[in-house]
């Protein structure tokens, strides 16, 4: 099989040709796995590159215009060279149908239309997310990853659940390159500003900066105010971009671990533009082998866009029969990942893994050592990170911990007893409460529990931080009691987006492990509205409509 693939989401004018001897290989339900060894991927790309600024839409699609024609022309001529006569050159064209800039979009999919339609062959629509996280799936061989994609516009980690990439965790505001972007813009730097702070970054110290991290969602906009801040009161830009990089990094790979540890699985793969840099790539393949898990990040030429990837995504769509009819291939600048319709999957492989615990449990935070009475929990220190923002973290996290703990049950929420603490070693010793975690027996009535529980917190000015279903603990006997844990990442306010974030945080960890996720939702909205306020259930749905893509 050799298919064409055509890349032009933004700034990268790119075409591929795709080959395989084996492409029953792509699909799962086989007893084959890919063997990049013996495939081959062509890759013609022609960037984009604005004389001042950042990307200027309509400048992209201009530059799409004039380039796509020639990088496709490029890639036909080889896929001709490698064709043996028989049929059309290739099997079919897979194209990039979002999320994007609109204008650079209707170029690529216009060019795919009458390529596919000259030569008679599919053509085969593909999410540009998607096609970022399945390359390094299809290079590391890894059955079931969490996949972390840090790509210029986007910042999100996605998972296979139930027939779908599901979005365990992204960004609140802007993507990862677009953020480290508009901060070398402010100091004058042109653009792509990532690969300049890496290099400036050599020569600086560490800065402390603003580091969000709520469950497995994180925030940049705090972090870019205080960096211009920084630039503007005189600090050395050589400091600021260690302090940017140290910070934004730790948050991407404490949440890759915390996805790692919510799910159960040990393979993590890396995608998108930001994935280039050394320093991201150092931290998580540090985080991962700390952790026993397996780490694949994939060469430069396959993680900034590039339509090799979706050549590759193309070809496991056509191997599974996936294709597109003209008459439906419209594009889509708003394409999520989790809208998009695994075909050459099975419905019932998972991200999500059984857990295997035995005394011992290491958390994405923290050990916890379990006796029959109490819980030992230590933050031991994450080598990945900065010592001083490691140390940081540590201390504040363990002191807002026991503070909250106690503090939930004055609130009416069951929590376990602090027995202890010591804040300089990062240890509390608990009260141990309840017999699995909620994950392992998910139900409604456990669920609602905890929605009336949030409720509970939200009304004392309390958000837990991490509400997902490791941190719920239930009783099997009896009457099934709940406790919550785990309150590090939480804090007071009132504020109703903070609420909301903490709902969508638990709803998120529902939907990326739940068999049948539906009556647990409703179950657990219909908890939080007994005690809670129908303001923060609206905001919720403001939450989970928003796109991402600015
Ligand atoms: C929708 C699509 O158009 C978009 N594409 C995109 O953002 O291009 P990508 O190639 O994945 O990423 C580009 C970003 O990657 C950053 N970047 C490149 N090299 C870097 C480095 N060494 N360190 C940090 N950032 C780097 C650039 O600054 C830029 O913001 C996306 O995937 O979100
Ligand atoms: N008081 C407790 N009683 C019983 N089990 C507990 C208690 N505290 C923690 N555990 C067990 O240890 C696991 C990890 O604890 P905790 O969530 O506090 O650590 P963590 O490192 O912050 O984990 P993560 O960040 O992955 O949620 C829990 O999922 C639970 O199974
Ligand atoms: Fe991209």
């Amino acid at each position: 099989m050799r298919i064409l693939g055509i890349e032009g989401t933004a700034w990268a004018a790119s075409a591929a040709v795709f080959e395989t001897d084996d492409p029953d290989a792509l699909r799962s339900g086989t007893d084959r796995a890919p063997d990049p060894a013996s495939d081959h991927v062509f890759i013609e790309s022609n960037p984009y590159q604005p004389d001042s600024g950042g990307i200027h839409p309509r400048e992209a699609a201009e530059h799409m215009s004039n380039a796509i024609p020639e990088v496709v022309e490029t890639a036909l001529a080889h896929a001709a060279e490698r064709h043996d006569g028989d049929g059309p050159i290739v099997d079919g064209v897979a194209f990039s149908q979002g999320p994007g800039l609109g204008p650079c979009l209707r170029i690529v999919g216009t060019a795919a239309r009458s390529v596919a339609q000259t030569l008679d062959v599919p053509l085969l629509g593909t999410n540009h997310m998607v096609a970022h996280l399945e390359i390094g799936r299809y290079q590391s061989g890894f059955e079931s990853p969490v996949c972390l994609n840090a790509s210029g516009a986007n910042a999100h980690l996605l998972g296979y659940h139930n027939g779908r990439y599901r979005v365990l965790g992204e960004t609140m505001d802007t993507g990862v390159g677009n953020s480290i972007d508009k901060f070398t813009r402010h100091v004058g730097w042109t653009h792509p500003g990532g690969p300049k702070v890496e290099q400036a970054a050599k020569d600086g110290s560490y800065i402390d900066m603003p580091y969000v991290v709520k469950g497995m969602d994180f925030s940049f906009s705090g972090i870019m105010s205080a960096a211009k801040d920084e630039a503007d009161d005189g600090t050395p830009v050589e400091d600021i971009c260690v302090g940017l990089q140290e910070t934004i990094f730790g948050m991407l790979t404490e949440v890759a671990e915390r996805a790692l540890s919510l799910t159960g699985t040990d393979e993590l793969v890396l995608g998108g533009g930001v994935g280039q840099n050394a320093r991201l790539r150092e931290m998580l393949a540090e985080m991962c082998e700390q952790r026993g898990a397996k780490f694949h990040a994939p060469e430069p030429r396959f993680l900034r866009d590039n339509a090799g990837m979706i050549a590759v995504l193309g070809a496991r769509m056509l191997a599974a029969g996936d294709t597109l009819p003209v008459s439906e291939s419209q594009v889509n600048p708003n394409f999520r990942p989790d809208q998009v319709e695994v075909t050459w999957r099975g419905a019932r492989e998972s991200v999500a893994r059984a857990h295997t615990d035995d005394g011992a449990i290491r958390g994405a935070e923290a050990t916890v050592d379990i006796g029959p009475e109490s819980v030992v929990k230590r933050r031991v220190p994450k080598t990945y990170r900065h010592a001083e923002l490691d140390e940081r973290l540590r201390r504040e996290r363990t002191k807002a911990e026991a503070r909250l703990t106690s503090d939930a049950r004055r609130a009416g929420v069951r929590t376990p007893v602090v027995r202890d603490i010591d804040p300089v070693e990062g240890v509390i010793t608990f009260e141990a409460v309840g017999d699995c975690d909620l994950a392992e027996c998910l139900d409604s009535e456990s669920v609602r529990v905890v929605g009336e529980y949030l409720a509970r917190l939200h009304r004392a000015g309390i958000v837990h931080g991490d509400p997902t279903t490791r941190n719920v603990r239930v009783e099997l006997d009896g009457e099934k009691r709940v406790s919550l844990i785990d309150f590090g990442l939480g804090y007071h306010t009132q504020h109703v987006e903070d609420h909301a974030m903490d709902l969508h945080v638990f709803a998120q960890s529902i939907e990326g492990t739940a068999d049948d996720a539906e009556p647990l939702l409703d179950a657990f909205e219909s908890g939080y509205e007994e005690y809670g306020s129908q303001e923060v259930l609206d905001r919720l749905r403001e939450v989970e409509s928003r796109g991402r893509y600015r």
